[in-house]
């Protein structure tokens, strides 16, 4: 897969292209994907998709403080998993929020020669969402190419969206965001010094670093699966996200104590994946309350990876 800034791309092949944020590339996204890279074989076109880093919210409604599924590297892997041929990246900015949509495309035109633009329900593109179903079509008219209507994609009757995920992560309902991204809600990052307090309580753990824009599960306890991704050993763990309330509040850390595993890990990358939502994080009278739980969630995560 190709995947560069939309300044930087000169692609000659004809191409099928979708647009949108995709973070998360949840089951919908996959969904769509899947279907423009057959149609684009079928053609013998290319497929491609155009996002946009940032996410649009971070310029056009930054109150949301806007909480990432995916990093963009996370998201070019996924596609190039789906077979995208070509990842273009619109960096979205004041410049890029008030062109118009004709500017839009046009820009977009500069760079890659589309021949089916492909539009997903309420899809509104260029200032102020001027762009939207019909206006498109008159557009695609004028500049060459057709434009391919997406129908709203579901699953259980309930529609699949990036927001619905991060609304189920939130209330640490991690089963269902699992099930709307069609593998597992994942953390990667670097193991960074803690405290040094859980090896002396008998349960080390790995502090992960996450950029503080990216999207945590609920504070709380989790079965997880962590994967050293330098030599992709898995192991099974017990996670807990939050501020450590036992101890007095402290930064919110993401930390891993991964079971039958006793190695120096700091300064590696992991990619910890959420399984199970296990309990809310808690204040314990004592570090012995604490430690006992503790045990009992470490337990229960044992269990609970045996028997799935
Ligand atoms: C499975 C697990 C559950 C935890 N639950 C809580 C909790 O409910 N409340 C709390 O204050 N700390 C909890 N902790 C955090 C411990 O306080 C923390 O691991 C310990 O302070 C070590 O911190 P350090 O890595 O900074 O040395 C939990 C840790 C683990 C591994
Ligand atoms: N459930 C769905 N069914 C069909 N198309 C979808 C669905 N969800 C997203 N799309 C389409 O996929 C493309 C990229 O989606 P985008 O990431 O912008 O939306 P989203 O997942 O709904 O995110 P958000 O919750 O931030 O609106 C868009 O064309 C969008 O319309």
């Amino acid at each position: 897969m190709h995947f560069a800034e939309l300044a930087s791309v000169q692609y000659k092949t004809p191409t099928l292209l979708t647009i949108g944020k995709f973070d998360g590339v949840h089951q919908a996204h996959q969904h769509i994907l899947r279907r423009l890279v057959e149609r684009a074989r079928q053609l013998d076109c290319h497929s491609a998709v155009l996002t946009f880093d940032p996410h649009p919210d971070e310029i056009l409604r930054p109150e949301r403080e806007i909480r990432y599924l995916t990093t963009i590297n996370e998201r070019a892997a996924l596609m190039q998993d789906l077979g995208i041929d070509l990842l273009a990246v619109l960096p979205f900015n004041q410049a890029t929020s008030q062109l118009s949509p004709k500017a839009f495309l046009q820009l977009l035109l500069n760079h890659v020669p589309v021949r089916e633009l492909w539009i997903g329900p309420d899809f509104k593109l260029g200032h102020r969402g001027a762009g939207t179903m019909p206006v498109l079509q008159n557009l695609g008219q004028e500049l060459g190419f057709t434009i391919e209507p997406i129908p709203y994609w579901t699953l259980d009757d309930e529609i699949v969206s990036s927001t619905a995920i991060r609304s189920c992560l939130a209330a640490g309902d991690v089963q269902t965001a699992n099930h709307y991204l069609g593998r597992p809600f994942s953390l990667q990052g670097i193991v960074v010094p803690g405290d040094q307090r859980g090896r002396k309580i008998g349960f080390p753990t790995a502090n992960v670093q996450i950029a503080s824009n990216h999207m945590l599960p609920a504070d709380g306890v989790y079965v997880c699966n962590v994967q050293l991704l330098d030599d992709r050993r898995s192991f099974g763990a017990v996670t807990n996200i939050g501020v450590r309330p036992t101890f007095g509040v402290l930064g919110r850390a993401v930390e891993a104590h991964l079971f039958d595993f006793n190695e120096d890990i700091y300064g590696r990358s992991l990619r910890v994946s959420f399984l199970q939502h296990i309990r809310g994080e808690q204040k314990f009278a004592g570090i012995e309350q604490l430690v006992a739980q503790i045990g009992r969630d470490a337990q229960f995560a044992r269990e609970w990876l045996e028997q799935h």
